[in-house]
């Protein structure tokens, strides 16, 4: 049986942990599927690619009111969905073979790795190896919803909507979170016809309530909206699919060529076995891990979607480089920092946050103040022509440190930076809107003036 110094789990964020540094090292790498993970090949980059190509097909709609008239001529998918693919899939057949052939130290064994002992993994190729040390980076996968007779329709999850051989003339997205609400703004721009159905009663519902609300309204006006519904059934028709829905007026149906199901995402522990090796998991399927990422096991750490209650690109990379750091320097370890884990929404408009919610701020008893400032009222927002977009900032009224700040409007996950780093760096929120240059007319005029609108002495 071959022995490792360390065996990773998963190519996602695993796979930029093993450097120069690892060189003395023999290092295996398991992966089951396509080399990268999701962010690469079915996750953040190509969404956002399309993202912003549907950003391009939708300004035609808004270019009148510049006094500039422009008509979208036709949106060419199998162009646009190869441009997005012929970049990443060779970037993804790049890492393999760099990986597999380069480096001489690493082997990549293509294959579905499950525990069968103590640090002994079955890696799925017919060839069972042991290790030291593991770091398992497994992420996760779109969690199928229990609805009756769903497996007798065509559906699609965010893995297989983005390679479609042809955009069809209507879709009905299950689900009201990240990936509904971005694939809803992609494929309405490309002149899909799209339902949306939610269970709550806001799109997005995890947003600052007031964001949501405002994000709900605004694409009620855009998408068929359907919120409170439950799906119960799904049955095929000559032309895709039909829903039956249970919501506040009773039963109700949707008709659409395609189905997209995006309820969550579900880490991948139950591939693992991980009984066999003594690693436990919460409830809700995600490896335990303490603050230095270190499972219960010594010897075995896990980061990312597979353990984090963050599902994010970013905290996967930085629990990662937390595991690197472990894995070099175990007698110092470093300490993952889960203080202000900021995401965004990709859609139209988008949406950034980071820290408190109001709502939370409420339940959790935190004494807060209030400042807001639309984009209507700052000269980029009149540049702009927007009338919707606004950022909101949360703060300790006794000394001004900021406790969240959420952003709906254009470049919001942009415009949002400087507060995460004014949170991460403890800087108060007058010395941060006073104690500075604040470029005219830019958009991040937006966050000075909300600032600005805390009421504090
Ligand atoms: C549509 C979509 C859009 C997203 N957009 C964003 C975004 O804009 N910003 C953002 O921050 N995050 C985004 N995310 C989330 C982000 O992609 C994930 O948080 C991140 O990729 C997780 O990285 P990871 O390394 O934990 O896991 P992954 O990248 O998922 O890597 C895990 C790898 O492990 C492999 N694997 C699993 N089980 C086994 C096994 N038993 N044996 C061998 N291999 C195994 C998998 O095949 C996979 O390749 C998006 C996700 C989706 C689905
Ligand atoms: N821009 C980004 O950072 C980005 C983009 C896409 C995905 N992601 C990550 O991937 C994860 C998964 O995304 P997601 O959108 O699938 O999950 P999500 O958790 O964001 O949203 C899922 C939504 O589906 C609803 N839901 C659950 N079961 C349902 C059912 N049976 N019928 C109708 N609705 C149901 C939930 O109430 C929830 O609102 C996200 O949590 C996020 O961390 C991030």
């Amino acid at each position: 049986m071959r022995h490792f110094d360390l065996v990773i789990i998963g190519s996602g964020s695993g796979n930029s942990i093993p450097d120069e540094r690892f060189a003395d090292q023999r290092i295996a790498i398991v992966e089951k599927g396509v080399f990268g993970g999701t962010c690469l090949n079915v996750g953040c980059i190509p969404t956002k690619m399309f993202v912003h190509t549907a950003d391009v097909a939708s300004t035609p709609k808004n270019a009148a009111r510049f006094g500039v008239d422009e008509h979208l001529d036709g949106v060419r998918w199998a162009d646009v969905r190869d441009r997005i693919f012929g970049r990443i899939d060779p970037i993804s057949a790049g890492g393999l073979r760099w990986r597999a052939e380069d480096n001489e130290n690493v082997t990549v064994y293509q294959g579905l790795a499950k525990f069968v002992g103590p640090k002994t993994l079955d890696t799925g190729t017919g060839e069972v190896i042991t290790a030291d040390r593991f770091a398992i980076g497994a992420g996760s996968r779109p969690v199928i919803p229990d609805v009756v007779d769903l497996d007798t329709v065509d559906y699609h999850t965010s893995d297989t909507v983005m390679r479609l051989d042809e955009l069809p003339a209507s879709m009905v997205i299950l689900g009201s979170g990240f990936v509904a609400n971005e694939f809803a703004h992609v494929f309405s721009s490309f002149g899909v016809k799209v339902t949306l159905i939610a269970r709550s009663d806001l799109l997005l519902r995890h947003e600052d309530r007031e964001i949501a609300e405002r994000f709900t309204s605004i694409a009620s006006a855009k998408w068929d909206v359907r919120l409170k519904r439950k799906t119960v059934r799904a049955e095929r028709t000559d032309t895709g699919v039909r829903l039956h829905l249970e919501g506040p007026d009773g039963a109700e149906v949707v008709e659409a060529a395609t189905l997209l199901v995006a309820v969550g995402r579900t880490p991948n522990t139950d591939l693992l076995d991980l009984a066999r090796t003594g690693v436990t998991t919460h409830p809700d399927g995600r490896i335990v891990v303490d603050e230095h990422q270190k499972t219960v096991v010594d010897g075995i750490y896990a980061f990312g979607d597979i353990s984090s209650e963050h599902q994010l690109k970013h905290v996967a990379n930085h629990e990662s480089k937390v595991v690197q750091h472990n894995l070099l320097h175990p007698d110092e370890p470093r300490s993952s920092d889960h203080r202000y884990v900021p995401s965004a929404v990709f859609s139209s408009p988008q949406i950034a946050s980071v820290g408190l919610t109001e709502e939370q701020a409420v339940e959790r008893g935190v004494r807060y103040v209030k400042g807001t400032q639309a984009y209507a009222s700052i000269a980029y927002g009149w540049a702009m022509e927007d009338e919707t977009g606004f950022a909101k900032v949360l703060a300790d009224p006794a000394t001004g440190q900021l406790l969240g700040a959420h952003i709906i409007g254009p470049q919001a996950p942009t415009v949002i930076q400087p507060l995460i780093q004014a949170m991460s760096f403890g800087l108060d929120a007058r010395t941060m809107a006073k104690g500075q240059y604040w470029i005219h007319p830019a958009m991040p005029e937006l966050v000075e003036n909300a600032l600005l609108n805390l009421p504090l002495d």
